[in-house]
């Protein structure tokens, strides 16, 4: 199916999904509600029904594209069957199991992970979140830290110039540069199932918007899903709006 390339506001409701159309889902935000700690996110078990009869749906073209890494992601989706690309797009698992590095960046995450802990020692109350390819330093327990989350990112970002700094909702992350969900997309547009179908994608984040903008360059189109400013010619009001918009897709 040929989408039109729509010029309308964000706030249109999207088009039925297409059965041949490639699916492309951010995490939190998007398919989960946002939680007061990244381990406190709720997975139902009307989710993994879902994904699973959409996986089916869409001959298996269906992937995850999240800021999380990808054995974490996994972690909390176990059982779903189709590809993940995590931390950003600098991680691939075409199958549970099996993970594959995407970016180019020579680093050991150790000493990143050990200067993020020493900065935030004084603060009980913000969360480091380490990961296989950066970290993130979550500031949602004490909101007034932000500024301080920043200055210390942005110290982490000066001594690590092979890594970019990444917003994110209550947090700010460091991942490597030359990657990102809109290359993780258009990386998972060369294979197959993929190849050759429409693609789809929902986010809620600021993360998202290139991959929604690498979505609808391919012809495709992009779901904003919450407020904000958006590339996405789509727009859903949360989470429960998307589930509701994949099952209809399913009847
Ligand atoms: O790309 P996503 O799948 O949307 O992942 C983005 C980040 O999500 C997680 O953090 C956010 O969600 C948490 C749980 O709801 C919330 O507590 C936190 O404040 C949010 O920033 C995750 O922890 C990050 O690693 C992801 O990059």
């Amino acid at each position: 199916m040929v989408y039109p390339n729509r010029r309308s506001p964000p706030d249109v409701t999207p088009p039925p999904l297409a059965p041949d159309a490639a699916l492309f889902l951010d995490f939190d935000g998007c398919l989960v509600d946002i939680a007061p700690r990244p381990d406190a996110v709720v997975v139902t078990q009307a989710l993994r029904d879902r994904l699973a009869a959409l996986y089916r749906r869409q001959g298996g073209a269906v992937a995850l594209i999240s800021g999380r890494d990808v054995a974490d992601l996994r972690g909390h989706m176990d059982g779903f069957e189709g590809i993940v690309a995590g931390s950003h797009g600098a991680e691939l698992s075409l199958r549970p199991g099996r993970i594959q590095t995407l970016h180019r960046v020579d680093f050991d995450a150790g000493p990143l992970h050990a200067a993020a802990h020493a900065a935030a020692a004084p603060h009980p109350a913000l969360l480091v979140e380490e990961k296989p390819h950066g970290v993130a330093l979550h500031y949602r327990d004490a909101p007034d830290l932000r500024a301080f989350v920043d200055e210390v990112m942005q110290d982490l970002a000066d001594r690590n110039p092979h890594l970019v700094l990444q917003p994110a909702k209550m947090a700010v992350e460091l991942r490597p540069g030359g990657v990102g969900k809109d290359s993780a997309l258009a990386h998972l547009m060369t294979l197959e199932p993929f190849a050759g179908r429409v693609p789809v994608f929902a986010g809620d984040d600021t993360t998202d918007e290139p991959a929604m903008a690498e979505a609808q360059a391919r012809g495709g189109f992009a779901i904003k899903i919450g407020d904000g400013p958006t590339a996405a010619h789509h727009r859903l009001s949360d989470p429960a709006a998307l589930a509701a918009w994949l099952d209809a897709s399913l009847n």
